[in-house]
């Protein structure tokens, strides 16, 4: 069946570590990410503002900087079961053990924790999985596949997102 695609890319800073990993990713570091996501619909719309679009890339980018940009942009992305890590970023003079059973309490219902009430009030995104470029594609993915659909008024829908870590390294999440 032909269809249409459009995709969108945003790019934001951010420090992760694999905890996990063998080598290398072990350590606090961070990336460039470059997060595309493709939309894809088999008719334009046929009126009103997005005449003859699958889907506004302005829509687009407004959404990708809200759920994306807005959360994670100069911050640090950890695993909610990072305890070493996690232990670096309590506030200063508090105990540890309130502040990230309140962490883990808000990753648990609603999907990520982000917070500044950190040492150094440094943001941070916690969330319930190792912040692999897939895990982090699967994730944005999640966040995203709504707000495409509501903001192209129901014409389309997202196809998959992209992480790029670096120039030569990208995961992609397609549900199918
Ligand atoms: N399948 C995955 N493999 C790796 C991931 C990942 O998310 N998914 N992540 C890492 C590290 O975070 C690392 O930053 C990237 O690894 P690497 O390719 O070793 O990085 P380079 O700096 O060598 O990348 P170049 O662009 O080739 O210089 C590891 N693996």
């Amino acid at each position: 069946m032909p269809a249409f695609r459009v995709s969108r890319r945003i790019e934001i800073d951010a420090g992760h570590r694999i905890m996990t990993h063998g080598s290398k990713c072990r350590n606090l570091h961070g990336h460039r990410y470059v997060i595309e996501a493709e939309c894809e619909a088999r008719q334009l719309h046929a009126d009103g503002e997005q005449t003859d679009m699958v889907v506004d890339f302005g829509f687009l980018k407004e959404e990708m900087m809200r759920l994306i940009d807005a959360p994670c942009d100069h911050g640090f992305i950890a695993a909610s079961a990072d305890d070493e890590l996690l232990s670096l970023f309590a506030p200063q003079g508090r105990d540890a053990d309130p502040w990230l059973a309140e962490i883990r309490g808000k990753v648990a219902a609603s999907g990520a924790a982000l917070t500044v009430e950190t040492r150094m009030l440094t943001k941070l995104y916690v969330v319930p999985f190792q912040p692999t470029a897939e895990c982090l594609a699967k994730h944005w993915y999640g966040l995203l596949a709504e707000p495409v659909k509501s903001r192209s008024d129901g014409c389309a829908r997202l196809v998959s997102l992209r992480v790029w870590e670096t120039p030569n390294c990208m995961a992609e999440y397609a549900p199918g």
